[in-house]
């Protein structure tokens, strides 16, 4: 179904000390504050285990930041679907650009994990969008065309209405640059429009589409207002919890 939803991803941030701190800063604040919108955290696996007991009585999704394309077996340092069911995780980032960019992960790869993930019932935060390059020559729509098709549409009507998408353009991440609110719209409105062509509207409006890359609580409000644009997920920002809850208000009136 789709909802707002506000999302951090911790990347490879904080030791178990200032992980634990600012958890608790995250279950304070969601004690005290109502919010118009889901709250995700996807801290670093090490921590998932801890973020379930600390947001045990809390309505924060939890997510790990990458999960294997592999069910079981002989692969060293992969964390499994099964294992993030087994502790009630949310569900898991996939195809993060660190991810494609650094350890060499491809929308095939992509495609499978999806899969993998929806079986075991978590929600796959599917993540894509161009290079500085791509969109310098015009060829952003095309590329976000191609890396939607190949990772998720082989699923079914069903299965897509599951999937989380996150555009984030690679020249937006970590940099300070963010995409203008006209430009996310842009493509958020196109991959919208290329899963109506092959779902049906109905479908397409059930999906919730977010925007990453330099998110910050002086930009968020206008970002969201955008009517493809269904939350964020956040890096930088998401580290300390005055942003953190700043963003999260931006769904508020
Ligand atoms: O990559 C991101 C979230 O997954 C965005 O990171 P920043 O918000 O730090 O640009």
């Amino acid at each position: 179904m789709r909802k707002n939803i506000v999302a951090g991803n911790w990347k490879m941030n904080k030791n178990v000390i200032e992980a634990q701190q600012l958890m608790l800063q995250l279950v304070n604040y969601t004690k005290e504050n109502a919010s118009n919108c889901e709250i995700w955290i996807a801290p670093p696996a090490l921590y998932l285990l801890m973020a379930k007991d600390l947001f045990a009585l809390n309505e924060v999704g939890i997510f790990s930041q990458d999960m294997s394309e592999y069910e079981s077996g002989a692969y060293t340092g992969e964390i499994s679907a099964e294992m993030l069911e087994s502790i009630g995780a949310t569900g898991s980032i996939i195809g993060h650009s660190e991810r494609r960019q650094f350890h060499g992960e491809t929308d095939s790869h992509c495609n499978a994990k999806i899969k993998l993930a929806l079986e075991k019932g978590l929600t796959p935060i599917y993540c894509n969008g161009e290079t500085l390059e791509q969109r310098k020559s015009g060829k952003h729509l095309e590329v976000v065309k191609n890396q939607t098709e190949v990772a998720l549409f082989t699923l079914s009507a069903d299965e897509i209405k599951k999937v989380v998408i996150a555009y984030e353009p690679v020249w937006a991440i970590g940099t300070g640059e963010t995409a203008s609110p006209e430009q996310a719209q842009e493509i958020h409105a196109h991959i919208r429009s290329l899963i109506a062509e092959k779902y049906g509207k109905e479908v397409a409006d059930e999906i919730s589409i977010l925007y990453g890359g330099s998110v910050k609580p002086d930009n968020a409000k206008e970002i969201f207002s955008q009517p493809d644009i269904d939350g964020g997920l956040i890096g930088g920002a998401a580290l300390k919890i005055e942003d953190f809850s700043k963003i999260i208000e931006a769904f508020n009136a």
